[in-house]
């Protein structure tokens, strides 16, 4: 593998005990990597280990066996150069949005005016600059992800892991902030690596996508989307890599009478 990866993934492996008292095993050989300032997608169905595998990337999470190394060094813990974005922002109502960017900064070392400043940076960065001393509940969910972002984007790091950030949101939201992100990942050329059920979404924003499949989970297939930037989501060549997905998960065909019957 090369040297310009930001993350490389050495057959891992792990399972989870069972309410049976044995062990299941969810993750086996997963093997990827993924350059500096790419934009990977993990795609699968619900249970095949997309979160425990996004987990164990940024430390949360101890793999049995295999290595994650992050930019040459072995990656056991929780860093710096690596944050979470979760699809549940995870901000703390009490705090104003200023506040809440700011909190991610308490512990960097930087005083306190530039903590300050470079909230408001980031907040301006996002499109919010005029919400900082708002509180979340004031915030649409589509607002209340973009300080979430904005205090992962503050702390400048340099790999940026997102699980479902945008499934809780409706659809105009959604692809607003597909936009945003594509718009904010040209101005930081961070690297990120982003979990997600939505096959549109995959398309519209990666790089490349992995394709996993479970039980236990593992990489099925690796798709390249070559497609310009801005993408289309109702051009052919889009819908190209969408029938290429969903024939992989062999959603390309009507189901069989047998499947109807009770
Ligand atoms: N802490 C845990 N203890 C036991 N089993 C777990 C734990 N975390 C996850 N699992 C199991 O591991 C499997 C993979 O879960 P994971 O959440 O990684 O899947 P996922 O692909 O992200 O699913 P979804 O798309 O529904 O979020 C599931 O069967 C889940 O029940």
């Amino acid at each position: 593998m090369s040297d310009s990866a930001a993350v490389r993934v050495l057959d891992l492996c792990k399972s989870f005990g069972s309410d049976r008292g044995d062990s299941e095993p969810v993750l086996s050989d997963i093997s990827f990597s993924v350059e500096k300032g790419e934009l990977v997608s993990l795609l699968g169905q619900s249970g095949c280990g997309k979160s425990t595998l996004l987990n164990m990337i940024g430390g949360f999470e101890k793999q049995d066996s295999g290595q994650i190394v992050m930019a040459g060094q072995p990656a056991a813990r929780p860093n710096r150069k690596c944050v979470m974005l979760f699809q549940h922002y995870g901000l703390l109502p009490w705090r104003t949005v200023l506040k809440n960017v700011e909190l991610g900064l308490e512990d960097s070392g930087l005083d306190a005016s530039r903590r300050r400043q470079r909230a408001r940076d980031y907040l301006r960065l996002v499109g919010l600059d005029d919400k900082q001393d708002h509180f979340p509940r004031e915030l649409s969910g589509g607002m209340q992800q973009r300080v979430a972002l904005a205090r992962a984007l503050a702390l400048e790091p340099e790999i940026i892991l997102m699980d479902e950030p945008f499934a809780a949101l409706d659809t105009f939201t959604r692809y607003y902030l597909q936009d945003e992100l594509l718009r904010i990942r040209k101005q930081t050329k961070m690297t990120i690596i982003l979990v997600t059920h939505d096959i549109d979404e995959a398309v519209y924003l990666s790089d490349r996508i992995l394709i996993m499949s479970a039980n236990p989970g593992r990489l099925d297939k690796e798709i390249r989307i070559q497609a310009a930037r801005p993408r289309d989501r109702g051009d052919g060549e889009f819908q190209h890599y969408r029938k290429q997905i969903l024939e992989q998960f062999h959603f390309d065909r009507p189901p069989s009478p047998a499947e109807y019957s009770i």
